[in-house]
C-alpha cells in the first residue's frame, strides 16, 4: 500500500505553516493510504504533477488547496513517497525543480541536494579560488571523502571551497548526510573520527538498498530525518506540536547515548545549548523505567524550578502512561533536599534568600570583628568550607583553599572560623538555614539511613554545588546506571566550581559530547558563540581540564540577530514592543516569544510596556507555569534551560552586563573576580541560545562591553 513519509525539512516548518494547509496535508497523507500507486497518479485532486524543468523527474509537487503545493519525492520504484516541503504554488515549483534525490552510498540513507544551486555557486567561487593545496579540503583525498560518503558531484563544489565561510554558503544545498561530514572535516576532526562521531551514527542498523533507484529501502534507513507515520492520530499530534520533532528523531548519536543498556557507573553527557541534552536525559528517564523493579524509584532532578516545569511537561509527552511517570519524582535539588530533612522530623527552618544571608555574613564578621569583608566569608564558606564539608577548625585549617584568588594567613583562620560560627548561631536562632546547608543535612541523613533512589537523572548539572553533589550521591547506590548527568559548563551561571572527580564521581570513559545544534538556527549560534569563544571554561568532571565549542553547529539557517541601541530606557521599551509586535504580525504566538533581562525591574518595565501597547505579557513564574499565551518575560537566569522561537534581551547595556555588584573586587580575591565576570557572559550567552528563529538585542546607552569584546558590533 502506498504511503506517504515526512523529511524533516517539513517537519521543520509546520509551526509556520497556516492550519488550514496542515488539514490539507493530513488529508493528502489519509488518500496515500488509500489509494492504489497508479490512482494516486491520476488522482484529479492531488494532481501529483511532474514537472517540466525538474532536474529530477521523480520530484513533484502536489496539490494542497488552491494556493499551496507539497513538494514530493515520487520513486519510480516501491510505494513510499516523500514530503519534502510545503510551499505557496510559485514557490514551491521554483524550489522543486533544483532538488535531487539520491541514495548516500555510505548511509545507505536518502539525502536531497540543491543541486541546480551548487551549479549555479561553483563558478563563481573556482574564479576566486587559490592553488589546490590551499584550499579547505586540501589535506583529505577523493578517497577518503567517499569513504565517508562524499559522492563525485558533491566532491566537485568541496574541491573549491577554500574556507569555513565558504562552506556555510555552500552547506544548505549539499545532500544532508554529507554536509555533515564536511563541517566536520571542516572544524579539525580527523577522517577517522568523522567516520566514528557521523558516518557510523547516521548509518545504522540498516539494511543494502537493491540498487541505486531503491528509495523504498533507503526512505527506511533515513531515522534521522524521516518520519514514518502509521495512525492519524499520530499524525494529528505532530502536526499539533510542531516543536516536538525530537520525539520523532531522536538522532542516533543521541538514542545510542539515551538507550545503551546499562552504564557500568555515573555517566555524562555534555555539550552546547541546544543540543539535545535534556532530550536525552528526558530519553534516559523512559529507558531506566523499562527495567526499573519493584520498589525502586527515579529522580529526575536539576536547579531551577522552572526547568522543573519543563522536564514534567517534557516527560508527560514521552511517558504517557501515568502509572509509569509515577515512578519518577521530579524536581529541584533543593526541593529534595528539603524533603528529605522533613521526612527525619528535623526541625522546621526557613530557608534564608542569598541577598539575607550576605547581611548575615556582614553581621557575624562585625559581632566577632573579623578583619576582612563579608563578602569575603560568605564565598570562603561556600567554595571552602561547604564544599569540602568542613566542620571544624582543624579540618579548615589543614584544607586546601584551592580555586580561591585571595592567600590567608593560618593566623587569621580561626578568626574565619569564628565568624562562621557566629553565623550558624544567627541562623539557628532565627530558626532559618541556607539552601545548601540543608543539602548537606540531607546527605548526611541519607549516608544513615541509606539511599532514595536506584537511578538519579541530573539537568543542568553545571550549576550545582558539591552539597548537592555529595546529597545526590547519598541519595543513590554506587551501583551500574546509579547516575545520569546532563549539562554545559559554558552556561555556568550560578557560581559552583565543581569537579566530579574530586567529589569520587567518575565519569571516565563514559561522557559523551553532542555536538550539533537542534534549536538554533546557525547565523544565531554563531553569533552567541561569539561571546566565548577562546575564553577558558572549566570542564565539570575535572576542573583542570577545559570544554571546548569546536564543532558545536546548527544545521538550521534563518536570519542572524538583529542588534537595536537606544538613547534611552524608555525608547528601548518601544523598540521592543514595535520587535514584538512585527513577530506577532508575522504569525509568530504571544507564548512563542521571550523577553529577557539581567534585571527584575527591567523586566517588569517590558511586562507594562507591552501590556500597555495592548500585547498579552507576563513574567514568567518562577515554576515556570503561567499563562501560555501571553509573552514570557524573565531575568536571564529564570531562563536557563528554557527555549522560545522568538527572544528578544533587553537592557543589554554597559551598566547591567556583567553587572558591577554581582562581581567581587579583584581586591577581595582575583579569581573569584574572574569568575564572576565570566559567569555574567555565560548568562548574555545563555539568554540568546534560548532562541530558535528570531534573537533581538537591545540597550540604552552604551552597551555592554560583552559586545564590543566579541567583535559583535
Ligand atoms: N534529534 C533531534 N531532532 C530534532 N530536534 C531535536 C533533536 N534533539 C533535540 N531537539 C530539539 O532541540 C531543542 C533543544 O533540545 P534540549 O533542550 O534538549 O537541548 P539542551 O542541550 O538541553 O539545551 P540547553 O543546554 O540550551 O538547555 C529542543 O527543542 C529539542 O526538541
Amino acid at each position: 500500500m502506498p504511503q506517504l513519509a515526512f523529511e524533516i525539512g517539513f517537519l521543520n516548518q509546520i509551526g509556520k505553516l497556516p492550519k488550514p494547509v496542515l488539514r490539507e496535508v493530513f488529508d493528502a497523507w489519509e488518500k496515500f493510504g488509500r489509494l492504489t500507486t497508479e490512482q494516486l497518479f491520476r488522482d484529479p485532486g492531488l494532481n501529483l504533477e511532474a514537472l517540466k524543468r525538474a532536474l529530477d523527474p521523480r520530484i513533484r509537487t502536489i496539490r494542497l488547496g488552491q494556493m499551496w503545493r507539497g513538494v514530493v519525492l515520487a520513486p519510480k520504484t516501491g510505494d513510499t513517497f516523500m514530503l519534502l516541503r510545503v510551499m505557496p504554488h510559485d514557490k514551491a515549483i521554483a524550489w522543486a525543480i533544483k532538488q535531487k534525490a539520491s541514495i548516500n552510498a555510505v548511509t545507505r540513507a536518502v539525502e536531497i541536494r540543491d543541486a541546480a544551486t551548487l551549479e549555479e555557486l561553483a563558478p563563481a567561487y573556482e574564479q576566486i579560488a587559490p592553488a589546490p593545496e590551499q584550499r579547505l579540503f586540501a589535506k583529505v583525498s577523493d578517497t577518503e571523502l567517499e569513504a565517508l560518503g562524499i559522492d563525485a558531484e558533491t566532491r566537485r563544489a568541496v574541491r573549491i571551497l577554500t574556507n569555513q565561510e565558504q562552506l556555510e554558503v555552500f552547506a544548505p544545498f549539499f545532500p544532508q548526510d554529507q554536509r555533515e561530514v564536511l563541517e566536520y572535516l571542516a572544524a579539525g576532526f580527523s577522517v577517522e573520527e568523522v567516520w566514528q562521531y557521523v558516518v557510523t551514527q547516521n548509518r545504522q542498523s540498516t539494511s543494502e538498498p537493491a540498487h541505486d533507484q531503491d528509495f523504498e529501502t533507503a526512505i527506511r534507513n533515513t531515522h534521522t530525518r524521516i518520519a514514518l507515520v502509521s495512525a492519524p492520530d499520530e499524525l494529528r499530534e505532530i502536526l499539533g506540536k510542531p516543536f516536538d520533532a525530537w520525539r520523532i528523531f531522536l538522532h542516533p548519536s543521541q538514542h545510542k547515548i539515551a538507550y545503551r543498556p546499562s552504564y557500568s557507573g555515573p555517566a555524562q553527557v555534555r555539550g552546547g545549548p541546544g543540543t539535545g541534552k535534556t532530550v536525552v536525559a528526558l530519553h534516559r528517564v523512559k529507558h531506566l523505567l523499562e527495567y526499573l523493579r519493584e520498589g525502586e524509584r527515579i529522580l529526575l532532578t536539576t536547579y531551577t524550578k522552572a526547568l522543573v516545569h519543563a522536564l514534567k511537561t517534557g516527560l508527560a509527552a514521552l511517558v504517557p502512561e501515568e502509572e509509569s511517570r509515577g515512578l519518577v519524582d521530579i524536581s529541584t535539588v533543593d526541593a529534595f533536599a528539603g524533603r528529605v530533612v522533613a521526612a527525619a522530623g528535623g526541625a522546621a527552618r526557613r530557608p534564608i534568600s542569598g541577598k539575607d544571608e550576605g547581611l548575615l555574613w556582614v553581621e557575624a564578621a562585625k559581632a566577632t570583628g573579623f578583619p576582612g569583608t563579608g563578602q569575603f566569608l560568605a564565598q570562603e564558606y561556600k567554595h571552602v568550607i561547604l564544599a569540602q564539608n568542613l566542620t571544624s577548625l582543624e579540618e579548615y585549617a589543614a584544607a586546601e583553599r584551592h580555586g580561591r584568588g585571595t592567600k590567608i594567613a593560618q593566623s587569621l583562620k580561626p578568626q574565619v572560623w569564628a565568624a562562621v560560627r557566629e553565623f550558624h548561631r544567627r541562623l539557628d536562632d532565627g530558626g532559618r538555614r541556607t539552601y545548601l546547608q540543608t543539602c548537606d543535612e540531607a546527605a548526611r541523613l541519607l549516608a544513615e539511613r541509606g539511599p532514595a533512589y536506584r537511578h538519579i537523572v541530573v539537568d543542568e548539572a553545571q550549576d550545582l554545588h558539591p552539597a548537592q553533589w555529595r546529597l545526590l550521591r547519598a541519595a543513590v547506590p554506587a551501583r551500574p546506571d546509579d547516575l545520569f548527568i546532563a549539562g554545559d559548563p559554558h552556561q555556568r551561571i550560578y557560581d559552583s566550581r565543581v569537579s566530579l572527580k574530586a567529589l569520587g564521581i567518575s565519569v571516565a570513559g563514559r561522557s559523551t559530547k553532542m555536538r550539533k545544534n537542534y534549536r538554533s538556527t546557525h547565523e544565531i549560534l554563531r553569533w552567541s558563540t561569539s561571546l566565548l569563544v577562546g575564553r577558558p571554561i572549566a570542564q565539570l568532571e575535572d576542573e583542570n581540564r577545559s570544554e571546548t565549542l569546536l564543532g558545536y553547529r546548527s544545521a538550521l539557517h534563518g536570519d542572524g540577530p538583529e542588534l537595536h541601541a537606544a538613547a534611552s530606557d524608555d525608547t528601548e521599551m518601544a523598540a521592543l514592543v514595535a520587535r514584538v509586535r512585527r513577530w506577532l504580525d508575522s504569525g509568530v504566538l504571544p507564548g512563542e516569544i521571550g523577553v529577557s533581562s539581567r534585571f527584575n525591574a527591567t523586566c517588569d518595565a517590558a511586562v507594562a510596556h507591552l501590556k500597555a501597547a495592548g500585547i498579552p505579557a507576563v513574567r514568567l513564574n518562577a515554576d515556570g507555569s503561567g499563562e501560555a499565551d501571553a509573552v514570557q518575560v524573565g531575568t536571564m537566569h529564570s531562563f536557563k534551560g528554557l527555549e522560545f522561537r522568538c527572544v528578544a534581551v533587553v537592557g543589554a547595556h554597559e551598566s547591567a552586563l556583567p553587572f558591577q555588584r554581582a562581581i567581587t573586587p579583584v581586591e577581595v580575591d582575583r579569581l573569584q573576580h574572574e569568575a564572576d565576570l565570566m559567569a555574567e557572559r555565560c548568562l548574555l550567552f545563555v539568554a540568546c541560545t534560548r532562541a530558535r528563529d528570531g534573537l533581538y538585542v537591545s540597550w540604552a546607552g552604551k552597551p555592554s562591553t560583552f559586545l564590543a569584546e566579541a567583535g559583535l558590533l
